[in-house]
């Protein structure tokens, strides 16, 4: 039987109608990741890419080969972990973030302070690709078949390509990057579903609207699925934060930290925030799909000083040699930390040292 034919049967999603609020979007390029297929098409996207990554630091893909009636699934899909799975078994399933570094399970509501004692209203769902590491709601588990087939959508249709595009972009060898992101190898590249739940008006008042912190991602290279409730911000190099557009059925790129470490500080791990919708979206729910990639775990996130372009234009080191953590040090020590500790307020921006790494919270 195929795929399509074993599909169980999931309650419908519908999607908010889209903003028509006028907000201040930022322009991002479009890349058109059909035209990967050839040496000529790549080089040609490269040079984008490598433009986006070394500016704002997002960018669209379409084309990439995941029709609109499956984008839709997926989100039907992502649904299920929030609204068809019982609050206590949601509990049960609740993942170990603090103590074991890793986002496996759930992250339930109220569990990161924001600012002035407000706690978030945000639920991740975290599935690694391989599925069968931990157990799941069993809503979810007839739907597992389908996750691990995104999974591999976005790791060998999207994830690969772009990393192919990027070495390109630094005069490297096409599968330099593609070869320390092994599907099979050890390392924590994840799905996530994601619900953020509207807040009281005393919550938005507190926090200045802002319902997760600027931050920039800690793995390589972040897949969105682009949905209709606009609230994703991104701080461009000038220091202004710019909205994210919707794009039906496209991809929402970005590169995070252990990218930006690899690549000497060429490509860019930007500061990205989640606000308060517009008010024509305020009471809607925003239903989020995301594979968070990051490289096999034993790789040490050292600058790639072979890269011609690097030596030509310089690279900016954020360790001592012998103080480079490997992706497995510091996915683990971003993800115990994050929203768990101490903060330094310094103005707009909250400090907190990871691995002897300055670490920046944007408000
Ligand atoms: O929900 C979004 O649009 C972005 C979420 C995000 O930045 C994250 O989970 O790291
Ligand atoms: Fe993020």
């Amino acid at each position: 039987m195929t795929l399509e034919q074993q599909r169980p049967e999931v309650p419908s999603y519908t999607q908010p109608p889209p903003s028509t609020t006028d907000l201040d979007y930022a322009e991002l390029p479009i890349i058109d990741l059909s035209k990967a297929i050839t040496p000529e098409g790549r080089v040609e996207l490269a040079k984008l890419v490598t433009e986006a990554m070394t500016n704002q630091g997002f960018f669209y893909v379409v084309n990439h080969g995941y029709p609109p009636e499956q984008t839709k699934r997926i989100f039907d899909i992502a649904n299920v972990p929030f609204e068809h799975v019982p609050e206590p078994e949601k509990q049960t399933y609740a993942g170990t973030m603090k103590a074991t570094g890793s986002y496996q399970g759930y992250k339930l509501r109220q569990y990161w302070h924001i600012d002035n004692g407000v706690r978030d209203q945000i639920e991740h769902y975290n599935i690694n690709r391989d599925t069968t590491k931990r157990g799941h709601p069993e809503a979810v588990r007839p739907l597992l078949p389908e996750i691990e087939a995104f999974a591999k959508h976005n790791h060998f249709n999207v994830l690969h390509p772009i990393l192919r595009l990027l070495a390109i972009g630094l005069q490297l060898p096409e599968d330099t990057f593609v070869d320390i992101h092994g599907y099979k190898a050890v390392g924590e590249t994840y799905v996530r579903f994601m619900k953020y739940y509207p807040r009281t008006k005393d919550e938005e008042d507190k926090t200045n609207q802002v319902w997760l912190k600027g931050h920039t991602d800690f793995g390589t290279i972040t897949i969105l699925y682009s949905q209709p409730v606009a609230a994703l911000q991104i701080l461009t190099p000038e220091g202004n934060w710019k909205w994210i557009r919707h794009i039906d059925n496209a991809l929402v790129i970005n590169a995070g930290d252990a990218m930006e470490f690899l690549s000497g500080g060429y490509y860019r791990a930007t500061i990205h925030r989640v606000v308060q919708p517009p008010p024509d979206q305020q009471a809607y729910t925003r239903l989020g799909a995301f594979y968070f990639a990051m490289s096999d775990d034993d790789i040490k996130l050292a600058p790639l000083l072979q890269s011609p372009v690097l030596q030509r234009v310089g690279i900016k080191r954020r360790f001592e040699e012998d103080e480079t953590p490997t992706m497995e040090e510091w996915r683990k020590g971003r993800t115990s930390a994050y929203g768990q500790s101490e903060l330094t307020k310094k103005g707009q921006v909250e400090e907190e040292v990871i691995n002897g790494v300055l670490v920046k919270h944007y408000n």
